[in-house]
């Protein structure tokens, strides 16, 4: 029997964490659905991220996050991971909090470099000094990930795959979130 998911898990976390990437495999490991809420603003706005960014401003596209993370967290329990700065607003963490279970996935700065560096999809990251606005973005946000209700720390050397099993690992701890079935002959 498969373990059963209670309450939707939220994947908090700087960007290059591996949010999607972990969450997508957890969801799967899980066998509930996954959902990415910049994937979600994307097709909703048939734009990416970038050109949101670009053409209405991060004040607009911060709104479209908090609304579109409060109407996921509506649904059936899944994997929900969020934009890397969704979990600042307060109001969010506040939602989370009352309809699912955070998860930060906490990864040091050279990890998430070597993950960021090599993409120019991140609007914020467009900076002369882009390690530099990467290191200030996690100093200035750490407070806030701590909040989480679950911390995993991710390095450089664990596989998506196995960053997703210490996910399921941290959430086995809280039979509110995840039910294990008995084994079998147990008595
Ligand atoms: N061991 C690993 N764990 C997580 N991600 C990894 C790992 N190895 C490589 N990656 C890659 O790192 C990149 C960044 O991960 P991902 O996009 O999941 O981050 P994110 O936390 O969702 O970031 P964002 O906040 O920008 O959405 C992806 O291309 C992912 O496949
Ligand atoms: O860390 C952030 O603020 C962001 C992370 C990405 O997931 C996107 O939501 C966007 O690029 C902003
Ligand atoms: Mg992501």
């Amino acid at each position: 029997m498969k373990p059963r998911l209670k309450k939707t898990v939220v994947m908090v976390g700087m960007m290059g964490a591996g949010k999607s990437a972990v969450g997508k495999e957890l969801a799967a490991v899980l066998g509930v659905p996954f959902l990415d809420s910049d994937a979600e603003i994307e097709r909703a706005a048939n734009a990416t991220i970038a050109e949101i960014f670009a053409r209405d401003g991060e004040a607009f596209f911060r709104d479209k996050e908090a609304q579109v993370i409060a109407r996921l967290l509506d649904g059936e329990p899944c994997v929900l991971s969020v934009g890397g700065g969704a979990f600042l607003r307060a109001e969010t963490r506040r939602r989370v909090s009352a309809f699912g279970v955070s998860v930060w996935l906490k990864a040091d700065l050279d990890t998430l470099w070597a993950r960021v560096r090599r993409k120019d999809t991140r609007p914020l990251l467009k900076t002369a000094n882009p390690y530099r606005t990467l290191a200030e973005l996690m100093a200035a946000r750490e407070p806030a990930y701590a909040e989480a209700d679950l911390i995993v720390a991710t390095t450089a050397d664990y596989a998506i795959e196995t960053t997703a099993e210490k996910v399921v690992e941290a959430l086995a701890l809280r039979p509110d979130v995840l039910s294990v079935p008995e084994l079998p002959g147990k008595p």
